[in-house]
């Protein structure tokens, strides 16, 4: 047994917090305040104070939190091992869990979980028969129709609003969206099938049942929320339904990191939580012990939200003031940073205690191109979601189908992984496998290219649902993708590890059902927790989107793309809520930073998302860069830039004012 000192490295209001009785407690504050070690060191004390660790409930945004907090936890208690022994995990985790120990009370057979790439696929089945393909006029694309949705159910909002208010281009097919969106809900009762937002649905439904609610609330006194502000509707009655009175309850935010309005959240909840609790405390955090006070005189400044927080760095004005490099272009922006990174390097400093932060995964490509060209080893995190896990979720879907033959969703993903079979193709042929054709039937019936292919996947399959050894199904399921994946994915040689890592842990498994329904929920994590981790003992640069960095702090912090455009992001340009969103978001960047931040404008950008097309436009710096901003901090031109400059009548050193093209190459190709 330890000796516990819990409060020896907590200021007074941390103290407070961690100490607080029972009451409902509202823990608001800013950035690096140490919000996340209060909440750890409270859980901690309750457990060593003789609560029962099954009886407290820790809700989080991601795995990697949850399992993070835990660990710290674990570190903080006399006897470590009881944290295993607490519920913690993602509001959807934790839904799942008990909506699949209900399924009887929810008259469900079974709990199949869609993922947002299984929504879109399931819309796609079924917008043929609404009138909702074609070439003739611009059509909203399945993932708009699940965004429609998706919206709609977390915020409580008619579909028809949330058209006219986020997708104005969709409302010329308003009624034959909606009965889409009507079929998708009956489809998924008709077979069971429940996407992330049903999940939340169910567990509220079972929560504000009388007997159910009753019993399950009765499961635990204590729940603490980490990243209140990022909560929508649905997950604010989860967690007052399982605390009424709010007592055992502690949530804990900042208003100013809100950055999921996508999802239907908003901040207010945070701030409206202590009004509605009669009773509750609000503790709010002010000195903030991981940046120095350069840093946070840029943060303070552009600080969005409504709790007046001015940030105090523990450590003192004890750091370089926050550099805004102004750049010639995108190449020359990854140029400056590449160096930047490498002269840390020299001076001393791990590659892993750097990273680079940008608003959308793409933004990082001339970097990435750069890194390799220089032999710096980096891991990029985030920005990566169902796009870059699309090979992991194949392997899945052919477990699914051999556990389930009658899913229609998965069959369509599979298919559609064959050469020359199209999605018009691979939905009749969904529906065939679905009915019970046998797979010689469903071979004839398919384009001829694509029958032998075909027929070897179906072998396969048949196979690996002949048998329920998780690790014989596996191989056969294995076998079954790796061909066409191969085929698929230009990238192959970047999946393949991954692919190979999800299979292997899969074989282990001995209830592959749940290790489905975990992948599914999270496979991002899947593949970056079984396959992707770098060595521990590996140095590497961290490349990773705001989103997913938040949480977690570098010594520097090199942000990309802060530019009109790219960050705040065109898309949301034209809102206000939009753009405040993407100011929070600015917000969360420069709070990463520990010792050092430099923000990074190209003044021309690439045209194209992808960002490798050849055609550029010009770019302001980021509106958040406002004079405040820039006052605060060290003006630099990169060499790219001061190679050529050009200075504006306004003084501002820019490049020569009309957009270049670089000379395409197409006609190479013709
Ligand atoms: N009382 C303290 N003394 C020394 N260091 C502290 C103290 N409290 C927090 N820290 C350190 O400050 C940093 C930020 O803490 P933490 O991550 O808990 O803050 P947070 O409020 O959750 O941050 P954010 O919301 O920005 O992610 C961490 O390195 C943490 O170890």
């Amino acid at each position: 047994m330890k000796d516990v000192d819990y409060v020896a490295d907590l200021d007074d209001a941390q103290r407070e917090a961690v100490e607080h009785d029972a009451g409902p407690l509202v823990v608001a504050a800013g950035a690096g305040t140490g919000k996340t070690r209060t909440l750890t060191a409270r859980v901690a004390r309750l457990i060593d104070s003789g609560v029962a660790p099954e009886r407290i409930l820790l809700l989080t945004f991601t795995r990697r939190a949850a399992a993070a907090m835990t660990s710290r936890a674990a570190a903080l208690c006399s006897d470590p091992s009881v944290t295993q022994r607490m519920w913690s995990g993602t509001f959807h985790a934790v839904a799942h869990r008990l909506v699949a120990e209900h399924t009887q009370h929810l008259g469900l057979e079974d709990v199949t979980v869609l993922d947002p790439g299984d929504v879109t696929d399931l819309i796609d089945l079924l917008r043929e028969e609404h009138g909702l393909t074609g070439t003739s006029n611009r059509l909203p694309t399945s993932q708009s129709l699940a965004d429609i949705y998706s919206r709609a159910v977390n915020t409580g909002v008619p579909t028809r609003t949330v058209m006219s208010d986020q997708f104005p281009w969709c409302l010329d097919h308003a009624d034959a969206i909606n009965a889409l969106l009507k079929s998708y809900v009956e489809r998924k009762r008709a077979r069971g099938l429940l996407d992330f937002d049903d999940l939340l649905l169910n567990l509220r439904a079972l929560l504000a049942d009388p007997s159910v609610g009753d019993r399950l609330r009765a499961r635990w006194d204590w729940v603490l929320v980490d990243e209140y502000q990022d909560v929508n509707q649905i997950q604010v009655d989860i967690v007052r339904l399982l605390r009424p009175d709010g007592v055992g309850l502690t949530v804990v935010g900042d208003d100013a990191q809100a950055v999921y309005g996508f999802r239907g959240a908003t901040a207010e909840h945070l701030l409206r939580l202590h009004d509605d609790l009669p009773g509750s405390t609000l503790v709010r955090l002010e000195r903030n012990f991981r940046s120095s006070q350069q840093i946070l005189d840029l943060a303070n400044v552009v600080r969005p939200g409504d709790l007046r927080l001015d940030l105090i760095a523990d450590r003192g004005a004890s750091g370089p003031k926050p550099v805004h490099v102004q750049c010639a272009n995108s190449d020359d922006e990854a140029r400056e940073v590449a160096e930047a990174v490498l002269a840390a390097h020299q001076e001393g400093m791990d590659l892993r205690d750097q990273a680079v932060l940008f608003r959308t995964g793409t933004h990082s490509n001339q970097l990435e191109i750069e890194l390799r060209v220089r032999n710096i080893p980096f891991h990029k995190y985030g920005g990566i979601g169902y796009l870059e896990t699309a090979h992991v979720r194949d392997l899945i879907a052919a477990f699914r189908v051999s556990l389930n033959p009658s899913d229609e969703i998965s069959w369509y993903r599979l298919l559609t992984r064959h050469r020359a079979i199209g999605k018009v193709s691979s939905r009749t042929l969904a529906a065939r496998l679905v009915e019970g054709a046998s797979p010689d039937e469903v071979v004839a019936e398919a384009p001829a290219k694509a029958r032998t292919a075909l027929a070897t996947t179906l072998e396969f399959i048949g196979a690996a649902s002949q048998t329920r050894v998780p690790a014989l199904m596996v191989e056969a399921c294995h076998a079954a993708v790796e061909p066409l994946l191969r085929q698929h994915y230009v990238d192959w040689g970047r999946r393949a590890a991954d692919v190979e890592g999800v299979a292997q842990a899969a074989a282990r498994q001995r209830d592959l059902r749940s290790f489905i329904a975990e992948a599914t929920i999270d496979p991002t994590s899947v593949a970056g927790d079984w396959a992707k981790k770098p060595h521990l003992d590996e140095d590497f640069l961290v490349l990773s989107t705001i989103h997913s960095a938040k949480g977690l702090e570098w010594r520097n912090v090199h942000l990309l793309r802060a530019s009109d455009g790219a960050l705040p992001s065109d898309m949301a340009l034209t809102s206000k809520e939009g753009l405040e969103e993407e100011q929070r978001l600015f917000y969360v960047a420069a709070t990463r930073a520990r010792d050092s931040l430099r923000i990074y404008s190209p003044l021309r950008l690439p045209v194209h998302p992808t960002s490798m097309s050849s055609r550029h436009v010009l770019a302001k710096p980021s509106r958040f860069l406002t004079e405040q901003a820039v006052a605060v901090m060290d003006q630099v031109s990169s060499a790219g830039l001061l190679a050529a400059p050009v200075v504006s009548p306004a003084g501002v050193t820019r490049p020569a004012a009309s957009p270049v093209t670089v000379p395409s190459l197409d006609a190479l190709f013709g």
